[in-house]
């Protein structure tokens, strides 16, 4: 696939900027579990916050390419910044563009796309995670409003958002057309922030626990149709997954760059050991399942931008990639030998970050799941 010129622009910029405002703190956040929000308040300005909404509504106008390509390179900088940012442009951002009425859009949306607010997507509970139509969070009418009582479980950005997009029951006969979502300011009494997971990977990124109680919002909180939730969560999650794909081809991209410059610098047997045949191989096997990865997530990106269905691609992507990922790093790792093992190279920092790839928004099997489904279609 061929990229077109400016996609290659957005490209190399969001390369220098992680270059120079990610990874030479990466492992600082890492180790302090520093939130990074001035490399966010930065990314805004680029209008890496809400890459596909249009401009209209406050973000850049690009295509699902543009966005898969910088979500790679900011990967390649920071894997917590990464996933910060994909959730915030596929999630928090791509919700409320496909099913906001133009209130919405205005008060959450425009802020939302500038960056100036970040949002989050309550719908994994401590009980449900891969069943996520098996939710028990509820949302009650009172009068005017909306009461949500439930906990939600592993919140990427859940106490640092301004806004939350949550799913709840709203009919419990109805079983998964009973669920609808809602746009909720975590400023709202009874949005409570929980347990801080303490995590392998990705510690400059909050995961929380949420807690709603009698959590009180207006009715017109109500984002789509009551009872439209579950296929709100699906249909977007299926974007979400492209961009944890592309988030796995950053992070294995650098531990490849990492293993190849070590090789060229560390010696045995009288040579580098980039010279030497099984390290040589290693690296190759690692490039070539890199770039395999890569086609999958532009492919299903395309599809995307040409408004085709690529739900069984996007699984394809985010499976393929995800495990890829963890190979070529763990071999990073092999490469650098007792050093990969210790905290003074990266490979350490990204094979703890790029785990969670295989877990987060739709488990590996969940993937097999969603193609196999596909295969008897
Ligand atoms: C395991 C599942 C795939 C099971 O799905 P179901 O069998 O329960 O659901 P379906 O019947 O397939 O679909 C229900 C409904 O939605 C429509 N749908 C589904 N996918 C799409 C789509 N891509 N686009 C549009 N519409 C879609 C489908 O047609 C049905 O509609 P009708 O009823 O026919 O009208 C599923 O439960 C699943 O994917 N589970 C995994 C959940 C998951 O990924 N959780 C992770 C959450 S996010 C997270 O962990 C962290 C987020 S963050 O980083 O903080």
């Amino acid at each position: 696939m061929i990229l077109t010129q400016e996609q290659e622009m957005i490209r190399d910029a969001m390369r220098d900027f992680s270059r120079e405002r990610l990874a030479p703190f990466a492992e600082a956040w890492d180790r302090d579990h520093t939130f990074p929000r001035e490399a966010l308040k930065e990314l805004a300005e680029l209008g890496a916050l809400g890459m596909v909404v249009p401009e209209q509504w406050g973000g850049a106008g690009m295509d699902y390419m543009s966005l898969v390509l910088a979500i790679e390179e900011i990967a390649a900088g920071d894997g917590a910044t990464s996933t910060i940012v994909s959730v915030q442009n596929s999630l928090a951002c791509g919700i409320p563009n496909r099913y906001g009425n133009d209130a919405q859009k205005e008060q959450w949306l425009k802020p939302l796309a500038r960056g100036e607010m970040l949002g989050c997507f309550c719908l994994t509970e401590p009980h449900v995670g891969s069943d996520a139509g098996a939710i028990k969070t509820t949302a009650v009418k009172d009068g005017d409003a909306w009461v949500l009582n439930g906990v939600k479980q592993f919140i990427t950005t859940g106490r640092e958002a301004d806004v939350a997009i949550v799913f709840a029951v709203t009919d419990k006969a109805a079983g998964k057309k009973g669920i609808s979502c809602f746009l909720v300011p975590t400023t709202a009494p009874g949005y409570v922030v929980g347990r801080i997971e303490e995590k392998m990977g990705q510690k400059a990124s909050d995961t929380a626990q949420i807690l709603f109680e009698n959590c009180r919002v207006p009715a017109d909180a109500l984002l789509g149709e009551e009872g439209q939730g579950y296929k709100i969560a699906l249909s977007n999650l299926e974007a979400g997954r492209i961009g944890i794909a592309s988030q796995c081809l950053g992070m294995a991209r650098a531990a490849l760059e990492a293993a190849v410059k070590y090789a060229h610098e560390r010696e045995t047997f009288g040579k580098p050991i980039f010279e030497h045949q099984a390290v040589n191989f290693r690296l190759a096997d690692m490039a070539t399942q890199l770039e395999a990865a890569r086609q999958l997530v532009w492919h299903a990106a395309s599809l995307k931008d040409a408004g085709r269905p690529c739900l069984k691609e996007a699984s394809m992507a985010k499976l393929f990639a995800s495990e890829m990922a963890e190979k070529v790093c763990s071999d990073a790792i092999q490469i650098h030998g007792g050093y990969g093992y210790v905290t003074d190279f990266p490979v350490e920092r990204i094979y703890r970050d790029v785990r969670v790839c295989q877990i987060y928004e739709g488990a590996s099997d969940i993937q097999r799941l969603v193609i196999g489904r596909a295969l008897a279609d």
